[in-house]
């Protein structure tokens, strides 16, 4: 029974902090850049139409959606060093000497900042880096790990992916945001704070006006 009861809380804790975490930071990079948002928003209006709301069947068609999700989770990694390995066997890796029995983390915030990488765009925002790119979530692309890879990867990914789409997607098609005026978009403080899932520092404070014609 104990034991039942710690898988349960485990479950909720990883679901519940890393899908919150990432709504915020996708809106929040979607604040400090009108025109990604002004994007996004014409790909829904266009796809659903605005009499309304997003349903989890439009998803699929809303690939400037994706990878407004996939660019946000490069710069902000919700698990940056990953779950920590031990390495069963010694192994030398591009010259690196590691025995076995090592602890390894994995550092996906750096590899998302990786210029060698993504290019010397690396630190800006821009969702158009996955055009056309078969880079996934699903953990075979090394350079790009939000959910982990292998045997330990994240098992609650396509329901972490469809939530943080889906309240995304309606957030932004429902309302028009305004940021506080003594706050310009380049300003908005984006400190991150390391925890169980890293979060923003300050939560983001942003007004909502109805933005759909009719909702029914
Ligand atoms: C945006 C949402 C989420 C993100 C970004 C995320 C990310 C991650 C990452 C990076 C790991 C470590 C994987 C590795 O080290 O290879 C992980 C593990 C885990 N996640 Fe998620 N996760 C999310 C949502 C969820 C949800 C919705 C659930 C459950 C319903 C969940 C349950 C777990 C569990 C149980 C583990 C540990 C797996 C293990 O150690 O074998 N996560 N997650």
């Amino acid at each position: 029974m104990t034991s039942i009861k710690g898988v349960i809380v485990d479950m909720i804790a990883a679901s519940y902090e890393t899908s919150v975490a990432a709504i915020e930071w996708t809106l929040s990079e979607l604040m400090r850049h009108p025109k990604v948002m002004e994007s996004l928003r014409q790909e829904i209006d266009k796809v659903v139409g605005t009499n309304r709301m997003v349903e989890e069947s439009d998803l699929p068609k809303l690939t400037y959606l994706d990878m407004v999700v996939k660019e946000t989770l490069r710069l902000h990694p919700l698990a940056p060093l990953l779950v920590p390995r031990e390495s069963v066997e010694d192994i030398v890796i591009d010259g690196y000497y590691i025995p076995k029995k090592t602890r390894v983390f994995i550092n996906t915030w750096a590899i998302g900042r990786d210029p060698t990488i993504w290019s010397d765009n690396v630190e800006d925002f821009f969702p158009e880096r996955f055009d056309g790119s078969d880079i996934d979530f699903r953990g075979h692309d090394f350079q790009f790990l939000p959910f982990g890879s292998g045997r330990r990867a994240c098992p609650g990914m396509q329901l972490g992916l469809m939530t943080i789409r889906l309240v995304v997607a309606q957030l932004v098609h429902c309302f028009n945001w305004r940021l506080p005026d003594w706050i310009l978009p380049g300003d908005l403080d984006m400190t991150e704070k390391f925890g169980l899932a890293v979060r923003r520092t300050k939560h983001l404070v942003a007004s909502p006006t109805y933005h759909l014609v009719d909702s029914t």
